[in-house]
């Protein structure tokens, strides 16, 4: 697939919201570059190929920070690039400042994207038991109870630093007890599934559209021992699969998420948990409305910067 990198220059304060402006045009992926950061850089492993490199060699901006996205050229995001820098601009209106707002458009070939995170991404502890760790970082656990992700995103969406992954994977920490069985709507890396697997979950089946992710996910779950038996497949959402299990996880956009609700209704067990993320503040009740007129109840909404993620249950036969 071809893909168009879009970047804006904007400033420290205005990253996350720059960020969430790019993912609700549909990003798979965000990744910034903030002078802020480096200031904090110890000399250690920033290279390409892993070799140790001191930060002041790095090559990298002196102020601001840009915030860059990729979009699949098929989106036409060149078509939308003013409308994005308007609506940066407009974060002036809340008190964050915007900076030049710039945006610049560059056709992206796969290599430089695998790039860009590799230089920018690091161990991220994402709550108490779990860290995600990159692939080609040495890690050890501070304590035997801390679960290690290990991940090489590559060009799948799921770093794990992202807070929709993050309000994913603590939902799935508030519900897990065991043994579920877990459905994974868009598992992009295969961090959600890897995560829950380490968590002791019983059978995982996870499914993204993008046949890159797929590809990744595989990847990462060979990375990770104890995820063995996952089971990664390219599907539309949930379409054409009849099974009952314990849990469905989507950190999914709003708008794919509303499809979704009647497909995970009817694969959920009742007394089954249905646990989406990826919802910007303005569609949060779209989605809601969207899950309870099918009978969920929505048992937690949670809630990190401006997205959502919500825990819903599908009532037991005996709460009907
Ligand atoms: C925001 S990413 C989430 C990745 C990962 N699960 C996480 O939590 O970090 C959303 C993923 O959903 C996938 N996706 C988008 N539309 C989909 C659809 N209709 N069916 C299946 N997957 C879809 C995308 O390809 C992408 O990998």
């Amino acid at each position: 697939m071809d893909w168009t990198e879009l970047s804006i220059m904007t400033t420290s304060e205005a990253v996350e919201a720059v960020a969430n402006i790019l993912m609700a045009y549909g990003a798979t992926g965000v990744s910034i570059e903030d002078a802020k950061d480096f200031e904090k850089l110890k000399p250690g492993r920033y290279g390409d190929h892993g070799e140790i490199v001191d930060p002041k060699d790095l090559t990298h901006i002196r102020q601001g920070a840009i915030v860059s996205a990729y979009y699949p050229n098929n989106q036409h995001i060149d078509d939308q690039a003013d409308q994005i820098a308007t609506r940066v601009r407009g974060l002036a209106k809340f008190d964050l400042n915007p900076g030049p707002a710039e945006v610049h458009l560059t056709p992206v070939v796969n290599q430089d994207w695998q790039t860009a995170w590799e230089k920018y991404y690091h161990p991220v502890s994402i709550s108490r038991f779990i860290t995600i760790v990159p692939s080609w970082e040495d890690y050890q656990p501070k304590s035997t109870q801390e679960k290690i992700v290990r991940l090489d995103p590559g060009m799948a969406f799921g770093t794990g630093t992202h807070p929709t992954t993050r309000l994913s994977l603590q939902a799935l920490e508030m519900v897990m007890q065991g043994g579920e069985s877990i459905l994974d709507v868009g598992t992009g890396s295969g961090v959600l599934s890897i995560a829950a697997k380490l968590m002791g979950a019983g059978e995982i089946h996870a499914y993204d559209v993008d046949d890159i992710a797929v590809e990744s996910a595989e990847k990462n779950i060979q990375l990770n021992p104890g995820a063995k038996g996952i089971r990664v497949a390219a599907n539309d959402l949930l379409a054409g699969i009849h099974t009952q299990a314990d849990i469905v996880v989507a950190n999914i956009l709003a708008e794919i998420i509303v499809p979704l609700v009647p497909q995970a209704w009817d694969n959920l067990v009742p007394g089954g948990f249905f646990l989406t993320s990826g919802i910007i503040k303005d569609k949060f009740e779209t989605v809601e409305n969207a899950m309870t007129s099918q009978g969920f109840q929505i048992i937690e909404t949670l809630r990190m910067k401006d997205w959502y993620g919500v825990i819903a249950q599908k009532p037991k036969d005996e709460d009907k």
